[in-house]
């Protein structure tokens, strides 16, 4: 029982951003989360570029294509004309579409897939048609599943937010996982496959996929650079006094 781990980028983006300098670099900590195995990498650009910048993806459909071709990148994103036309000229093996308003901080629902079905369906069959697989950003909410279906999208991915939430609260988080699973069995169901992103950590992952075995891929930006940070401080720690000229022991 194992799901592809698609590393998203955007908090290393957002880190970078703060200064007019190349690092961290978003192209350099992909290929060690490529070169460590991730299966993929996965980004979010927003309008105002504060994370991910638009030039950063011409940057990682190179690294996969020239280094990783077995890896495959995921965009996400709502689905504005200069959104649909950056992932067209970039290529991502997946598209994720994303109910993002501009203003918020972060994606914080799924999809009303009965209300945006007009909207929805046109650019689900303009991607594919571009060669691209289209999952949509879904609540955990197996009333919804079939109305997804309806827009042609190959995949839903779960909104695990309200899931990752319950870090403190077991009873909750068993409820939690059972909403997901609901949905994810009504979506398999119906052929759709099935992802899952959203404040996912080491630790609330394994449940979620015991769960859910079949899910697809998990894409884990958050979490993951707090552990990457967390993990990597002690050596860092050493590489810098090493600079100031102390002698390691
Ligand atoms: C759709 C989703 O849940 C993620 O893309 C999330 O929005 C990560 O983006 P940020 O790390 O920029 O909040
Ligand atoms: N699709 C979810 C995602 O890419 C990462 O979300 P998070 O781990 O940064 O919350």
């Amino acid at each position: 029982m194992s799901v592809c781990l698609s590393v998203n980028l955007n908090a290393v983006a957002q880190l970078r951003n703060r200064r007019d300098l190349p690092w961290p670099s978003v192209v350099g900590l992909g290929r060690i989360c490529l070169e460590a195995g991730a299966h993929g990498l996965t980004v979010h650009p927003r309008p105002d570029q504060r994370h991910t910048r638009f030039s950063d993806l011409p940057d990682l459909r190179a690294l996969i294509d020239d280094e990783f071709p077995e890896a495959e990148f995921n965009v996400e994103g709502y689905p504005t004309e200069e959104f649909l036309a950056l992932v067209e000229a970039n290529q991502p093996e997946q598209v994720t579409l994303v109910p993002d308003d501009p203003s918020q901080a972060t994606s914080d629902h799924g999809w009303d897939f009965v209300a945006n079905h007009n909207f929805l369906t046109p650019i689900v069959a303009r991607l594919k048609k571009g060669g691209m697989r289209v999952s949509l950003f879904a609540d955990a909410d197996p009333s919804q599943v079939q109305a997804a279906k309806e827009t042609g999208a190959d995949r839903i991915e779960l909104y695990t937010g309200p899931y990752g939430g319950t870090h403190d609260d077991p009873v909750a988080a068993a409820a939690e996982i059972e909403r997901l699973g609901a949905t994810a069995d009504a979506a398999l169901a119906l052929g759709l496959g099935v992802n899952a992103g959203h404040d996912l950590t080491v630790a609330n992952l394994p449940p979620l996929v015991a769960r859910i075995p079949e899910l697809a891929e998990v894409s884990i930006g958050h979490g993951f650079t707090a552990d990457a940070l967390e993990f990597g401080m002690a050596e860092t720690t050493r590489r810098f006094l090493a600079a100031c000229g102390h002698v390691s022991a």
